[in-house]
């Protein structure tokens, strides 16, 4: 891993509570919903491919939403979202494994552990169907991703830039996410996905994450190559007065059916959380 101290103090206190977090008790053994299924039901039924991230609050985020997660959740999968991301992380985003637990039960898409995770027994908190590993943080990614699979896990590796890619690759990452985040400074560039997607052999499945928020975003991302992309703030709301998260959600799954008379494309330019 990267020193620490290239990161943002916010991603360092992150990191640091991470650390401190304990494992599961025994190992986990998932039977998994399959994202490449999920993501070919979206496309058949003519809906962009949305990942849609339950995120009560976000260093990066005004203000927290405390509806019950499990409702948000459904909410999304009624805007037609193809598959839900769970942060789990406790201290810094309103997260729990017993919320993802009980998303998991209440809706029928695949469920993405989004947290920390940097060591095997990090995975062994809660069953999900997706994994998130990110290279910047872990040191043995190899270990990581044999491990992830062992339990039944689809591992989604995160990156934020060609020699990351490179590392995901390498450790046989077949779902990676591409951060337009740089948590070195959190802010966002949608050019960081179009600059690392063409490096991607095209059996990889590629999502774009992070920082997007309009229709249009969301076409960008395509035309540079994603397979899907992962959406939360835009979805949840956060601190505005669009929390509506089904029509939020539908917004962004119907980007490419209503190329032309999309009105809310006029939000493009809200502030990007
Ligand atoms: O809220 P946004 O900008 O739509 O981003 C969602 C997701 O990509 C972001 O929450 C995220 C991407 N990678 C992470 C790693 C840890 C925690 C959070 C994240």
């Amino acid at each position: 891993m990267n020193s620490d101290t290239e990161l943002a103090p916010a991603v360092q206190s992150i990191l640091e509570a991470a650390r401190e977090r304990s494992g599961g008790d025994g190992v986990v053994d998932v039977d998994a919903r399959s994202l490449s299924d999920a993501l070919a039901r979206a496309e058949a039924d003519g809906r962009v491919p949305v990942i849609a991230e339950v995120k009560p609050t976000s260093p990066t985020a005004d203000g927290t939403r405390a509806d019950d997660p499990v409702e948000l959740a459904q909410a999304m999968v009624e805007g037609g979202a193809a598959a839900i991301s769970v942060l789990t992380e406790p201290t810094h985003f309103g997260g729990s494994p017993e919320a993802l637990t009980r998303i998991r039960a209440a809706v029928d898409v695949p469920v993405l552990r989004k947290d920390f995770v940097l060591e095997e027994e990090g995975m062994d908190v809660v069953e999900a169907d997706l994994l998130l590993l990110i290279v910047r943080f872990v040191d043995d990614l190899d270990g990581l991703v044999a491990a992830a699979r062992e339990r039944g896990f689809q591992p989604l590796v995160e990156v934020h830039d060609r020699a990351e890619l490179e590392t995901a690759l390498e450790a046989g990452a077949e779902i990676i996410g591409v951060n337009n985040r740089d948590l070195a400074n959190l802010e966002v560039d949608l050019e960081t996905f179009e600059s690392v997607a063409p490096e991607a052999p095209d059996d990889v499945t590629l999502i774009a994450e992070s920082g997007m928020s309009s229709p249009a975003d969301v076409r960008r991302m395509r035309e540079a190559g994603a397979d899907a992309l992962l959406v939360g703030s835009a979805i949840m709301g956060h601190g505005a007065d669009d929390s509506d998260v089904t029509a939020n959600t539908r917004r962004l799954t119907r980007a490419e059916s209503a190329k032309t008379t999309d009105v809310t494309d006029s939000r493009t330019e809200t502030e990007t959380r």
